[in-house]
């Protein structure tokens, strides 16, 4: 089967502490893959091994045929593996639209030269409005992103991890900190983006993850339980017993 991306045998320790032990993983193309488990199961680790925000201690991370273990973070996104970031961090004071125009400029290395042509310009401009549309903040263009309700931020930083144009996108609780019908909404806009990004998500609300998803992997103790569709997962008594007392998640 096509992979986009695979991990073989990953393992990240920390003294004698196995956070992530031998995971091996596959995700299709146009996935909408969940990660979860219970807290501090490995979730977050495992995406930080993707990215390459951490080494692992053994194991392989391919993209494609391309082995990407050694790879540094800016290199796996120019080649189309992307997460969010925090706009509060990145782009405080600026507009929804120059920040995308800036994450889009970015892609292209034109951020630092004079020679931005007026044709760029406008093709930035309007690639921008049309991500912006694509994620239903067409009339906050020109609204301080400080500005913006939490919901919509964490929109804007999915608009600026779109215009690196990524081949996967990684999403690290999307939700996390915003109403439930703002993460409702959210997660119903993250539904709707293009079929040529794949889409590998942790959520702790189990809920909008039954929702969206259409594989789950679930963690737990830094390995793998299980893997399956939604329907699978429900029904096996293993995911049930490790979220027992946490009713809440299931
Ligand atoms: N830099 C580090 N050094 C030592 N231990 C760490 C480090 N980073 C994470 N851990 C530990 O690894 C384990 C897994 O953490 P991780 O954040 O990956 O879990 P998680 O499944 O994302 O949890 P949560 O759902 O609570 O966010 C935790 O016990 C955490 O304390």
């Amino acid at each position: 089967m096509n992979t986009t991306l695979r991990t073989e045998g990953l393992s990240k320790q920390w003294g004698a502490f196995k956070a992530n032990s031998d995971i091996t993983l596959r995700f299709q193309p146009g996935a909408r893959h969940a990660l979860i488990g219970p807290n501090g199961a490995g979730k977050t680790t495992f995406i930080n091994l993707l990215t390459g925000a951490l080494p692992p201690t053994s194991g392989k991370v391919y993209f494609g045929d391309d082995d990407i273990t050694a790879l540094p973070q800016h290199k796996r996104v120019k080649r189309g593996m992307t997460r969010t970031f925090q706009i509060n961090t990145l782009f405080g004071g600026l507009t929804v639209l120059e920040s995308v125009m800036l994450s889009i400029s970015e892609r292209e290395g034109t951020h630092f030269t004079w020679t931005r042509t007026v044709a760029q310009q406008t093709a930035a401009i309007e690639e921008a409005m049309h991500l912006l549309h694509l994620l239903k903040l067409a009339q906050d263009a020109n609204t301080r992103t400080s500005n913006l309700p939490y919901g919509k931020q964490r929109l804007v930083e999915i608009a600026l991890a779109l215009a690196t144009k990524p081949k996967v996108l990684l999403l690290d609780e999307p939700a996390a900190g915003i109403p439930s019908a703002e993460s409702r909404e959210l997660f119903d806009v993250i539904s709707q983006l293009p079929r040529d990004v794949t889409i590998l998500f942790i959520e702790h609300d189990m809920g909008l993850v039954f929702r969206f998803a259409e594989r789950i992997t679930v963690l737990v103790g830094g390995k793998v339980l299980t893997e399956g569709t939604p329907a699978e997962i429900a029904a096996d008594p293993r995911v049930k017993e490790v979220y027992l007392g946490e009713a809440e998640h299931v």
